[in-house]
C-alpha cells in the first residue's frame, strides 16, 4: 500500500502530495485536470514504461527544469523514480535511498491497471494483450521483467546477426539462442503458471455481474514440444529470410473466452469485454494477495463511468474485498456517492485538493 506519494514536475503536476489514509483513493476533476497523470505516476513505481507506455521525456513537465521525480512510501520503504535534466531518457530508481534497477521495484509492489485505452485490448494487436499478461504475471513472479528484458536483448542481437547469416559466427548465434532459450522458457513458464492459477481462481467466481472468463495462451508460432533453443537453431534460415525471429514467447497471445456465452472476448460487446477484464483483475488480486500476502495496487482509470448503478455497487464491493489499495478516477463525484472508505481528492489544473468527505 502506498502511504504517501509525492510528484515533482511530473506531467502537469509541478508539486503534488497525496497521503492516502483509506483503501480507496478517488481522484475526481474535469477532463485534462491531471487525474490519469497521477495514476501514471503510480504505475511508474513498477518496472516498465507505465500505464501509457510513454517515453520518459513526455513525462517531464513542459515548463519545468527538465527533470521529474516520483516518490512513494510503501510499508516503510521509500520507492523513488525519475529522470534528471542531464539524462532525460534514463530512468533512475532508488529503493530505500539506494540506486536500484527498475525491475527491483517488483519486489516491493505489484501494480495492475485498467485504462479506457484497454477497452480495445481484445480487438487490437497481440502486443497490448501480452503486456497485460506480463503485468499480471509480474505480480506473481517478480523476476519476470528481468527475464523479459534479457530475452528481448538476446533476440535483438540475434536478429542483427541473422541479417548477414553467412558471415555471422554460428557459435555467437548459438550463445544468443541459449540465452533466449533460458529466459524465454522462464517467461513462458511464468505466464503458464499465472494462467493456470487464474483459471483455478476464476472457477469459484460468479458469472454475474461480471462475466467469467476462461484464459488461455495462444501460440502464433505454433505449439511445439521441441526444446526452444534447438528450434531456434533449426529455424535460423527461415528467421533470416523473414528478418525477425518467428518463434518464441514474444509471439504468444492472451486468449480470453466468455464462458457463459462460449464466445471469444473480441466478439463480446464493449461492456462485456470490460466485465471480463474486471473479472480477471479481481481474481488476480485475490491470487496475488494469497501468494504474496499483499494484494496488488489497482489503478482504475474511469471504470465507473460506463457501469450501471448495480454493477458499480458490485464492483466497489468486490474491490473492497481484495483488501488492497484501489486508485480510481472519474469526472463526476456522484459516481462514487455510495463508496465508503475513500480518500477523496479533487484535481484541477495540476493541483490536488482534499475534498470534503
Ligand atoms: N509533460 C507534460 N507537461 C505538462 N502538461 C502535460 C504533460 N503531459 C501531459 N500534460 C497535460 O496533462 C493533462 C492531461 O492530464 P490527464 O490525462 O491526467 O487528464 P485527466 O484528468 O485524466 O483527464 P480526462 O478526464 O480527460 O481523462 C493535459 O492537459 C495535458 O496537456
Amino acid at each position: 500500500m502506498i502511504g504517501r506519494l509525492t510528484l515533482s514536475d511530473f506531467r502537469n503536476h509541478a508539486d503534488a502530495l497525496i497521503v492516502p489514509d483509506q483503501p480507496f483513493v478517488l481522484l475526481t476533476g474535469d477532463n485534462g485536470a491531471g487525474k490519469t497523470n497521477i495514476l501514471e505516476a503510480v504505475s511508474m513505481l513498477a518496472p516498465g514504461r507505465g500505464l501509457r507506455g510513454a517515453a520518459l521525456r513526455a513525462m517531464t513537465r513542459q515548463d519545468g527544469g527538465g527533470s521529474f521525480g516520483i516518490a512513494a512510501e510503501v510499508d516503510g520503504v521509500v520507492l523513488g523514480t525519475g529522470v534528471s535534466a542531464d539524462a532525460p531518457d534514463r530512468r533512475q530508481v532508488r529503493i530505500g535511498g539506494v540506486a536500484s534497477s527498475a525491475n527491483a521495484l517488483a519486489d516491493h509492489l505489484s501494480i495492475v491497471w485498467l485504462t479506457p485505452a484497454m477497452d480495445r485490448l481484445f480487438l487490437d494487436s497481440p502486443g497490448g494483450r501480452r503486456r497485460f499478461l506480463d503485468r499480471l504475471t509480474l505480480a506473481l513472479h517478480p523476476g519476470h521483467a528481468a527475464h523479459s528484458a534479457r530475452y528481448e536483448a538476446a533476440m535483438r542481437a540475434r536478429n542483427r546477426l541473422l541479417t548477414d547469416l553467412r558471415r555471422a559466427d554460428p557459435a555467437w548465434i548459438g550463445a544468443l539462442e541459449a540465452q533466449m532459450d533460458e529466459h524465454g522458457t522462464a517467461l513462458a513458464a511464468a505466464r503458464a503458471d499465472l494462467v493456470a492459477r487464474l483459471n483455478r481462481q476464476l472457477v469459484d467466481q460468479p458469472d454475474e455481474p461480471f462475466a467469467r472468463p476462461l484464459i488461455r495462451i495462444a501460440r502464433e508460432d505454433g505449439a511445439s514440444d521441441e526444446p526452444f533453443g534447438q528450434r531456434l537453431a533449426r529455424e535460423r534460415r527461415r528467421d533470416a529470410a523473414a528478418g525477425r525471429t518467428l518463434s518464441g514467447p514474444h509471439r504468444h497471445d492472451l486468449d480470453v473466452i466468455h464462458i457463459a456465452k462460449n464466445q471469444a472476448a473480441a466478439l463480446c460487446s464493449t461492456g462485456e469485454q470490460k466485465a471480463l477484464l474486471l473479472s480477471i483483475l479481481l481474481a488476480h488480486a485475490a491470487l496475488v494477495s494469497a501468494d504474496r500476502g499483499q494484494p496488488p495496487v489497482l489503478l482504475l482509470d474511469e471504470v465507473a463511468a460506463h457501469l450501471d448503478p448495480s454493477r458499480r455497487a458490485a464492483l466497489f464491493d468486490r474491490l473492497r474485498e481484495t483488501g488492497g489499495q484501489v486508485w480510481m478516477t472519474g469526472t463526476e463525484d456522484s459516481l462514487f456517492n455510495e463508496l465508503n472508505g475513500a480518500t477523496r481528492l479533487h484535481v484541477t489544473a495540476g493541483h490536488v485538493f482534499r475534498s470534503a468527505a
